[in-house]
């Protein structure tokens, strides 16, 4: 049934769990890589950067366009055209105020410029908040002739007006992973070891939807007013992607392949054309990254990104200056 002409929510986490996806097969290639990449930004400012023309162009011969490691959080829309992995038995709500709530990407192996894939698909997540139901998902992704697993995403997503399915008293919790595997953020009070600026387009969600996310939130100004907002608002994954060019411009001299795992949540909605800026501090190995809508100086994204290793000549100083496209 509806309520205030919206469909009734319901979640039984029993059925939930029990359901076992359907596995989905899927190939992509360097053009794919490319148009990602100009989708997050890549030489939006400088379309012969140094630190990113590799990302979209055989640059000096190379053979291979290199991916930007958030590449891979397009994976999981591959399942069914995107609703897949969000369409689970016994999870009923409405569509139009589903969010993004945060994404957990493991890289295991170099990402491939062109590779057949194959995703597995679980639950790994429910959480009931009483005004919103929080499903996470996880998707893991092997190469589909040698089995070899390339990656992992987490993608959390935030149904509101879908919770209060379980006693108050004793709200239900469910997860599959360990509780420290994904830690709180904490934004430390110090000044950033580096800034980064980018200035997204009118058309980014646009550009960075024919990348495989057509949800007409993103689109359609109708769509974006029923779910709330003035108009249409930005992937939440593109966002992610800004923010992971930032701090691989500016710790991993433009190197897409020194990044490990990726964290961020998503804390509030950004417009295409708003300006991100993201601070970064050095923590180890571990990046830990805050990006604001310049515009109305709210924190929208706030994560960390773990590398391989950080070049000991860049802890705790900033190489924008270097790299041309950032500030300190
Ligand atoms: C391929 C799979 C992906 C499918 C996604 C498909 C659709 C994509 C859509 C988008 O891209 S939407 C754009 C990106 N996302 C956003 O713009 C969302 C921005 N964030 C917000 O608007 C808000 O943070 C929120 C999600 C509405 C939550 O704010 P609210 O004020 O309602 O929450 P709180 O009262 O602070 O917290 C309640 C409860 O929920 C937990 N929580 C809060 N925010 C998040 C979050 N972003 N992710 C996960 N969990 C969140 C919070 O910790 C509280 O829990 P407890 O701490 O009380 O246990």
């Amino acid at each position: 049934m509806a309520t205030n002409g919206r469909p009734a929510a319901s979640v039984d986490p029993d059925v939930a769990l029990a359901y076992k996806f359907p596995e989905a097969s899927f190939a992509y290639d360097e053009r794919d890589v490319a148009l990602y990449a100009l989708g997050v930004g890549a030489c939006g400012a400088d379309a012969v950067d140094d630190k990113e023309l590799h990302l979209v162009h055989h640059r000096d011969g190379q053979r291979h366009i290199k991916a930007i490691p958030t590449f891979v959080s397009l994976f999981p829309n591959k399942n069914s055209n995107g609703r897949g992995i969000i369409n689970v038995p016994g999870i009923h709500f409405d569509a139009s105020l589903l969010l993004h709530g945060q994404q957990y990407i493991e890289i295991y192996k170099p990402i491939p410029s062109c590779a057949s894939v194959v995703n597995k698909v679980k639950v790994a997540g429910l959480h009931d908040k009483g005004k919103a139901t929080i499903l996470e998902i996880e998707t893991t992704t092997s190469l589909k002739d040698s089995g070899e697993v390339l990656c992992m995403n987490r993608s959390t997503i935030f149904l509101r007006g879908a919770g209060g399915f379980s006693d108050s008293s004793r709200p239900y919790s469910y997860t599959t992973y360990p509780a420290n595997q994904i830690s709180r953020i904490s934004i430390p009070n110090s000044t950033p070891s580096a800034v980064y600026e980018d200035q997204t387009q009118q058309s980014q969600a646009l550009l960075y939807r024919l990348s495989g996310d057509y949800n007409p939130l993103h689109s359609d100004p109708m769509v974006a007013q029923v779910a709330g907002f003035t108009r249409p608002i930005l992937h939440g994954l593109c966002t992610l992607g800004f923010a992971a060019r930032a701090v691989i411009k500016s710790f991993c001299h433009g190197d897409p392949a020194a990044v490990r795992n990726i964290f961020g949540r998503f804390l509030l909605h950004v417009y295409p054309g708003e300006t991100l800026v993201t601070e970064m501090w050095v923590d180890g190995q571990r990046v830990q990254y805050q990006t604001k809508a310049k515009e109305r100086d709210r924190a929208v994204l706030s994560g960390y990104v773990l590398l391989k290793h950080i070049p000991s000549s860049l802890h705790g100083r900033s190489s924008d200056a270097e790299n041309g496209g950032g500030r300190l």
